[in-house]
Formats: C-alpha cells, sequence, structure tokens
C-alpha cells in the first residue's frame, strides 16, 4: 500500500544521531545527539527522504513537499523511534502475588527455586493458546508504542519444552507481521532448567543443543540464542556450550550475565564473541574491561534493579571503561513488568549515573547495534526506516526531568503515523 509522504515541520530539537549507523556510540559520543533545532524531517515511502531546514529540504523535494502531509512539531521534539533490545514480552499470565512475598523478604532466587518465577510463568505459557499468547502479548506491544517504541528484541524461555518454545516464538513472528511495532526473535531455551531434568541439568543442556537450536536455525525462528548464566540456572560452562553450539548454527550469542551474583558472565560474553551482555548488576572490573575490549554491549536493565530492590549496574564506570552501553525494560512478567523505556531512561539517569543525552543514545542507536540493526534504524538519518517519535517536550533534558510521564505523542512507524496525540491511531 502507498503511503503518503509526510513532512514533520517546526521541531524545537531533532535528535538526529547521525554518523553512527557502523557501530555503537562509547564514551564522549554517547553525548553528543547530533540535535537539529527547528528542524524538519522529510518521509517518503516508509523512509527518511531528508533531514534538514524547510529550505533546504524543498530545494531538493519541492513539487513532492507540496504533496506531503504536514506534523507540526512546534514546541516538541523528534527522536529515532525508541528500540528496546531486550524483552520477554511474549508470556502468559502474571505474578502480582510473587511481588507481594518479595515485598515480605523473599527473594527472586528463592521464589524461582521453589516452584515460582520463571517456572511459574513457564507452566502458564505451557497452557496457553497460541491465540490466548497472542492476545495478551499484543496488548503489551500496544502499550510499548504509546511509550515510543518502535522496534523491540523478544525472546523465547517460557517453554522449556520444544512445543512451547516453538510456540513463543512463532507467535513473535505473527505478531511481528500484525502489530507495526518491529520484533526481532531470540531462542532463550535456556532460560531455566525445567523441572523435569532438575535431577539431570546436563541432559537439558544436550536437548537444547542436539534437538532444539537445530530446529530453531532450520526453521528460521530467531537470529539470536540466549542463556540465563546465574548460580544455580546455567553454570559458565553450560552456557558456553549452548552459545558456542547456537554460533555454528548462525544464532548470535547473547547472554543474560551476573545478574544476581558474579559469576564470570561478562568474561564469558567476550570469550564467546557475544553481541551482547544484559543486566551487569555484579559484572566484574575485569569483566568490563574484556567487553570493552571485545566490542560487547552491556544492555543495562535499570527497571529490573528497581523492581527487584537489587543495586543497580555501575553504567557511569561501564561507559568510562569505554564499554558502550544500551538500556532495555527486560519487560517480563517476574523482575520487570514495565514497558515504560522513557522511565527506564529516567532510572538510567538518576540511578546509573547516564547523562539524559546519554540515556537516549543508550535506547536509540546503540539498542539498535544492539539487535543487529543499527545499519536501518535507531537514527534520523536519509535512507533509513522512517521510524520515529515526536514527545510533547520542548528539549530532550525535559524528558528526563519530567519523569514518570509519558510524553510520547506522535509516533511513526515506516512513515505511517500509528501513534497521534498519544493514541493509537492505526488498528491492525
Ligand atoms: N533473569 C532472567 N530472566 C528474566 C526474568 C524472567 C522472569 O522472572 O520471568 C530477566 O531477564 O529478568
Ligand atoms: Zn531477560
Amino acid at each position: 500500500m502507498e503511503t503518503k509522504p509526510l513532512i514533520i515541520k517546526n521541531a524545537e530539537q531533532v535528535i538526529t544521531l547521525k554518523g553512527s549507523s557502523k557501530g555503537p556510540l562509547k564514551k564522549g559520543k554517547m553525548n553528543d545527539l547530533q540535535i537539529l533545532k527547528n528542524g524538519c524531517v522529510f518521509i517518503n515511502e516508509g523512509k527518511i527522504a531528508g533531514v534538514g531546514t524547510e529550505e533546504e529540504l524543498a530545494s531538493v523535494y519541492g513539487e513532492l513537499m507540496k504533496e506531503a502531509e504536514i506534523i507540526d512539531a512546534r514546541g516538541k521534539i523528534v527522536l529515532p523511534g525508541l528500540v528496546d533490545p531486550h524483552t520477554h514480552v511474549v508470556y502468559a499470565g502474571s505474578r502480582e502475588e510473587e511481588y507481594n512475598m518479595r515485598l515480605n523478604g523473599s527473594t527472586y532466587m528463592e521464589i524461582m527455586n521453589n516452584g515460582g518465577g520463571i517456572h511459574a510463568t513457564t507452566g502458564k505459557t505451557r497452557e496457553a493458546s497460541m491465540d490466548e499468547l497472542i492476545e495478551q502479548s499484543k496488548k503489551r506491544l500496544d502499550s510499548f508504542l504509546l511509550h515510543g517504541v518502535t522496534t523491540i528484541e523478544a525472546k523465547s524461555g517460557y517453554g522449556l519444552d520444544w512445543e512451547t518454545e516453538r510456540k513463543q516464538l512463532l507467535a513473535a513472528q505473527e505478531l511481528n507481521k500484525m502489530h507495526p511495532i518491529d520484533i526481532v526473535s531470540t531462542f532463550m531455551g535456556a532460560h531455566a532448567i525445567p523441572a523435569e531434568y532438575k535431577k539431570n541439568p546436563d541432559a537439558f543442556v544436550d536437548l537444547i543443543i542436539e534437538e532444539m537450536l537445530p530446529k530453531v536455525s532450520e526453521g528460521k525462528l530467531a537470529e539470536f540464542n540466549d542463556v540465563f548464566c546465574e548460580r544455580g540456572v546455567f553454570t559458565p560452562e553450560q552456557s558456553k556450550k549452548i552459545l558456542l553450539a547456537g554460533k555454528k548454527l548462525g544464532l548470535i550469542p547473547k547472554i543474560h550475565a551476573d545478574e544476581i551474583e558474579p559469576y564470570e558472565g561478562a568474561e564469558l560474553a567476550a570469550e564467546v564473541g557475544a553481541i551482547s551482555a544484559d543486566h551487569l548488576l555484579k559484572a566484574s572490573d575485569e569483566g568490563i574491561k574484556r567487553m570493552a575490549e571485545n566490542d560487547v554491549i552491556g544492555v543495562l536493565l535499570p527497571g529490573t534493579a528497581f523492581f527487584l530492590m537489587a543495586e543497580f549496574a555501575a553504567g557511569r564506570k561501564m561507559i568510562d571503561m569505554g564499554m558502550s552501553i544500551a538500556l532495555s525494560t527486560d519487560c517480563n512478567p517476574g523482575s520487570s513488568p514495565s514497558v515504560s523505556l522513557p522511565f527506564i531512561m529516567n532510572l538510567a539517569s538518576l540511578k546509573m549515573g547516564l547523562t539524559p543525552a546519554e540515556a537516549i543514545s543508550a535506547a536509540t542507536i546503540n539498542a539498535a547495534h544492539a539487535i543487529n540493526r543499527g545499519h536501518e534504524i535507531g537514527s534520523i538519518e536519509t535512507g533509513k526506516k522512517a521510524d520515529l517519535t515526536i514527545m510533547n517536550v520542548p528539549n530532550y533534558m525535559k524528558l528526563s526531568y519530567h519523569y514518570g510521564m509519558n510524553h510520547t505523542d506522535t509516533v511513526i512507524k515506516n512513515g505511517e503515523i500509528v501513534v497521534k496525540d498519544g493514541l493509537i491511531c492505526k488498528r491492525t
């Protein structure tokens, strides 16, 4: 279907992040948002056709621009559509009773080891029909969109048997087709040791390596392969086996690393050539150094530390040590049931010492690189997908300062307006 050209005019700030499509931003570069004041963005055929002043764009696209629908962004800022590089959005059920248990002193791992946590959601996800799974997950996608998010990564990992892992991955593919948000899939069979294999975890590792990973790869069901490398879940040795086996089949490694205890997950990420290591609350200095040296992106999830009442990852130190940082909600029913990436950005500044500009880089271009999409999304540059978010604030500092609010005014996905005045306007 052909879409009408669009022109965004009069924006107080266009946060372009131009020049960073080849690799993630590091150190001081994360502060350089490449802002265009009183800027204009011209969108044609789903792509960004031009960025500049109105006069500059008119001199190139004069006639075509006359046909364009105008969006007046006076008093507002334009950002690249936000990118969430770590979610568990496809699941069934909810776990508020565990929240209550944690408020009364139980820990996340105690709950999981007693058959709750990931196991509880696995039970619900196994029971859910494909339609139920899609319906429940689609509501969360709508909320993501309303918070300015245009692309997310989504993991399996609430099946822990092939039938349900496959169901989750197929649900993600279906949602990708039916919803404006683009979904990039990760296989995470190694999310927990299922009860059936508690006495013989290595047999589950073998099942993942010998049966599940080949089927994921043959069926083109995912691009990434993730492991929860944590004491009591998968050891670094088991994690390494699973990640290298996936890599041989073309699945790019990702790791849930050093979340609850220091466990050399960051070091492992560097060793196996992971695209990212995520969480990193307890990462060692040596692990941070090795990730920085090996260009592994640190995906930080401050919503999880907030919700688990844990110490936050050392984001400031990581940036200063040369690691590229991305930010994510970790959207899942246990440790971070949130879709608000803007709130995660606020937390990153208030609790991990990132500047508001660094938080924007981390939730746009660096997040895009953490899912191998830096070449097509994450910045406002000619030729990239027209995925844009207009926030109802006059400058980006106010996005950080006025915390806990949803400032999303307009979302444009592939050149189409999908959120207008803070409401979804394109129903799929
Ligand atoms: N820590 C492991 N996995 C998820 C939580 C999953 C859950 O509790 O359901 C995470 O990234 O936080
Ligand atoms: Zn996770």
